[in-house]
């Protein structure tokens, strides 16, 4: 007779099939540890190392599968959560796939804020968002929705402006149009399932935990500089370390080794003060993993 499997069904991942946020979603898991096996057009497969699969599917699909459940969890833009207005909870957020939705009209055309766009023609992907922030300012536009390449929209006379996500605005530019105001700001999340279970959410803790220490490793360098004794309290003094620097001392007499951990945007700024305190020999060295 075989013995009755009592393990906890693996996590369930929806991660974006093609697009934006397919390379860093995965690359995201393959950083965590996580293996997974999958074929090409293999649209659901098992990680090799770790209790969980990857369903790969249409972005805009993804919130619906995390409210039905039928993902437990999801890599996902906060702007497609918050369009298809289903039932999810926020785990996690992960700095990646930042951008806004934002208004925009044709450069030149007189804007005197939202005001100007009652009545007007609006085209867009994103229906709900606009109508939502558009009901709340008490202004009535005519939305007009399409599913891409929104941008051209003023140019072939469909909309007078549009809605459409923002980064480094060179889409609006190239465009001929000129943003105006921001709707709201997004980045992908680990989003997860209403109707995920005990034993599925216990393995999502685990993941949450090394996706945390994936992150806080990325915004962190590990310096490693030589100090002659007369500056060290000086360079301590500089540093922030995890809990204080390591000093060892040298082969050489009155030189020590001090090492710590640097945040990446004070980097610059507390490189120049410490050479200025005397540390020679400076290293930066990239962190693979950091426990928080
Ligand atoms: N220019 C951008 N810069 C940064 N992030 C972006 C940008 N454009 C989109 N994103 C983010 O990446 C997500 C996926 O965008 P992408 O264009 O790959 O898919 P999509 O066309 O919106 O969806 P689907 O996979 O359903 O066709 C967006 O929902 C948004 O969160
Ligand atoms: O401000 P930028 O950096 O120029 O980015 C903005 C553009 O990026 C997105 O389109 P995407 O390239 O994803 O094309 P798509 O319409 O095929 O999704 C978005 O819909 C904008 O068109
Ligand atoms: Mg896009």
């Amino acid at each position: 007779m075989p013995t009755p499997m009592s393990t906890t069904p693996p996590l369930r991942i929806a991660v974006q099939k093609s697009g934006r946020l397919l390379d860093e979603s995965i690359e995201l898991l393959k950083e965590c540890g996580i293996k997974i096996d999958n074929g090409r057009d293999q649209l659901k497969a098992p990680a090799r190392n770790f209790n969980a699969e990857v369903l790969y599917l249409r972005n805009s699909d993804i919130p619906q599968y995390i409210q039905d459940g039928v993902a437990d969890i999801g890599i996902i833009g906060e702007n497609t959560l918050i369009e298809k207005e289903k039932d999810h909870e926020v785990v996690l957020k992960l700095g990646f796939s930042k951008c806004r939705l934002s208004l925009a009209t044709p450069r030149g055309m007189a804007y005197g804020g939202i005001r100007s766009l009652h009545g007007q023609r609006i085209a867009t992907s994103y229906p709900n968002s606009l109508r939502a922030f558009l009901s709340k300012q008490g202004i009535e536009a005519d939305i007009h929705e399409i599913s891409g390449s929104v941008e051209i929209a003023p140019n072939i006379g469909l909309a007078d402006a549009i809605c459409d996500l923002v980064s480094t605005g060179s889409t609006l530019f190239k465009n001929g149009l000129e943003e105006q105001d921001v709707i709201l700001k997004s980045q992908a999340v680990i989003a997860a399932s209403p109707k995920i279970d005990a034993g599925r959410r216990a393995i999502l803790d685990q993941l949450v935990f090394r996706i945390k220490s994936v992150l806080a490793a990325r915004n962190q360098k590990y310096v490693l500089m030589n100090v002659p004794e007369a500056s060290i309290q000086e360079v301590i003094a500089l540093l922030p370390g995890m809990r204080s620097p390591t000093v060892l001392p040298l082969a050489e007499a009155g030189w020590s080794s001090v090492h710590s951990v640097i945040a990446e945007d004070r980097f610059w700024d507390i490189i120049d003060r410490l050479r200025a305190a005397g540390a020679e020999g400076i290293l930066i060295v990239p962190i693979a993993k950091m426990i928080v």
